[in-house]
């Protein structure tokens, strides 16, 4: 029987702000940042899970990480993977206390991604299985009963997700085929960051155009001349068949968003990301509804399923940006998938940062296996920094993320790149 001994959490930062990777309109020098959980085992075998942040406050998830380690520290696995969905409601509601500080939000929801991800590694690793193979393994019950369909029943209810996941259930083993030989298509934000200089964007669009990237991302909201030139260098480097997205990263109120979003329809974007505040729903719907047919896509700030349900219901939403730890891990993630999948809304899940990209392909080989069962209008991002520090790295052939087969979900960091990182005493960090 596994027993979760103890559970360590560290403050891991890497100085991506030096080279201005990731930097967006609203984030103009983050340094991708990993609070890393790490459960101990009588047995041995341990379970990582992170929350991933862009620098300062990665301290205030650890420590409330350490605020949480009482409610798991001391439980067996089973306890815990008997009843997931009652596991994940006591661990977000068990402490009002704790409970007060978001509720489901902020540090504290984020701390608990970062536990709740922990777990599932912890539970595939037993298995021997990538995470996406034990859910897709799963059977709808078996599914079901990881969930907590608090506060959505109004939107979904058990009996509708079992519904959804018997629909597809047909084609999964065909799905699964069809995703280890070719794998899941994903689109590049690594030539758009808004600190990068022009000749740095062409160069890089152009080395993703020879690796065989077919969809792109830049980052919008900062001057609207400079945010033209960068998409005509984008357009001369991809032309017009390919799909560019744009992420303005909540730098505008609902009419700016409009108007800037009109002088910027002359290049053609898919969508616009974040195009105003994450908890504005009628925003977002008044966004989409003035200007379509540019696509309305928002979540990596969707700080749980209730904003989910909301902007499904309204209607707010051209594609859904599950972030893996922004929600509260992988059972929060999958309610949302599956509302998503009853409102028609395609999940194209926020990767990138640190790890994100390792956790999501996960989330996105589930949904089209036993979800969705559709590629239709789904993209996954993929951002190229900091893979080199996971011991199984994402795989991309062709501009498509090949199915992960190690045990886990992926998010495993080599010791030396946790010591080399931790902040503020590691080498990299040294002055
Ligand atoms: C600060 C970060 O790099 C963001 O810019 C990034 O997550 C971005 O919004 C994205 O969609 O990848
Ligand atoms: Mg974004």
């Amino acid at each position: 029987m596994t027993s979760i001994t103890r559970l360590d959490v560290q403050d891991i930062r890497f100085p991506t702000s030096r080279s201005l990777d990731g930097s967006d309109a609203m984030n103009a020098a983050p340094d991708y940042s990993a609070t890393y959980v790490t459960l101990h085992t009588e047995a041995g075998l341990e379970g990582h899970g992170l929350t991933f942040t862009i620098g300062r406050g990665n301290e205030i998830c650890v420590k409330a990480v350490e605020s949480l380690a009482p409610l798991i520290e001391g439980r067996t696995l089973a306890s815990i993977t008997r009843d997931m969905g009652d596991f994940w409601h006591h661990l977000t509601s068990g402490d009002s206390q704790l409970r007060w500080i978001g509720p489901e939000k902020g540090a504290i929801h984020l701390a608990t991604a970062a536990i709740v991800n922990a777990i599932w590694d912890l539970w595939a690793k037993s298995e021997g299985k990538p995470v996406w193979k034990l859910l897709v393994d799963m059977s709808p019950e078996q599914l079901v009963s990881c969930l907590d369909f608090s506060f959505v029943t109004d939107a979904l209810t058990p009996g509708e997700a079992l519904a959804l996941l018997r629909r597809h259930a047909a084609g999964k083993a065909a799905r699964e085929r069809e995703m280890l030989e070719h794998g899941y298509p994903a689109y590049t934000t690594s030539a758009g960051w808004l600190g990068y200089p022009d000749d740095k964007v062409r160069r890089l669009a152009r080395e993703a155009l020879a690796e065989g990237w077919t969809h792109f991302k830049q980052k919008v909201g900062g001057d609207l001349e400079e945010d033209r030139r960068r998409a005509r260098i984008l357009r001369e480097e991809i032309g017009w068949e390919r799909p560019l997205m744009m992420d303005a990263n909540q730098v505008w109120d609902v009419d700016e968003a409009i108007a800037n979003m009109r002088e910027l329809a002359e290049f053609d974007p898919l969508w616009i990301e974040e195009p105003t505040s994450p908890d504005d729903i009628l925003g977002h719907a008044e966004i989409r509804r003035r200007l379509a047919p540019i696509g309305v896509a928002t979540g990596e700030h969707c700080h749980n399923r209730v904003m989910f349900k909301q902007l499904l219901q309204a209607g707010a939403i051209d594609y859904c940006q599950i972030d893996a730890a922004r929600l509260g891990g992988l059972n929060e993630v999958i309610v949302v998938l599956l509302m998503a999948a009853k409102y028609r809304v395609p999940v194209c899940p926020h990767a990138g940062g640190v790890g994100l990209c390792e956790y999501v392909q996960h989330v996105s080989l589930f949904d089209y296996i036993a979800v969705s069962g559709s590629l239709e209008g789904r993209i996954l991002e993929y951002v190229d920094h900091l893979h080199e520090h996971f011991v199984d790295p994402v795989v991309i052939h062709n501009g498509r993320y090949q199915a992960p087969r190690a045990p886990g979900y992926g998010i495993t960091m080599h010791p030396e790149s946790l010591s080399r990182h931790a902040y503020p005493g590691g080498a990299a960090w040294a002055r």
